[in-house]
């Protein structure tokens, strides 16, 4: 099952640079782990926001749950999920 995930990120001007450093970099651990697992298929930076559009291939709404809410960021960040399903007149298959 496909995803289109929003992810808008907001940490708070008091966090300290080095708290969010240490975040950021769990983050980015977790986001290549499930990158290499196929799990998450792409991130894009929306240019000029803290966010990204990501999408995800997972086997069930619960399973996207758990990933999502498993991020370090997770309490700093609004998420807008969208469910894809294949376009008619895509030449790509769902794996590409
Ligand atoms: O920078 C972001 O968009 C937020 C988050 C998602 C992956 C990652 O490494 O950081």
């Amino acid at each position: 099952m496909l995803f289109q995930v929003r992810m808008d990120v907001n940490l708070p001007a008091a966090m300290p640079a080095a708290e969010a450093d240490a975040i950021k970099l769990k983050e980015k651990a977790y986001s290549h782990q499930l990158q290499e697992s196929g799990k998450w298929r792409h991130i894009w930076r929306i240019a000029g926001q803290y966010a990204n559009v990501s999408v995800f291939d997972v086997d069930s709404v619960e399973e996207l749950h758990t990933l999502l809410t498993g991020l370090p960021l997770f309490p700093f960040m609004q998420i807008q999920v969208t469910p894809l399903c294949r376009h008619p007149s895509s030449i790509r298959s769902t794996d590409q």
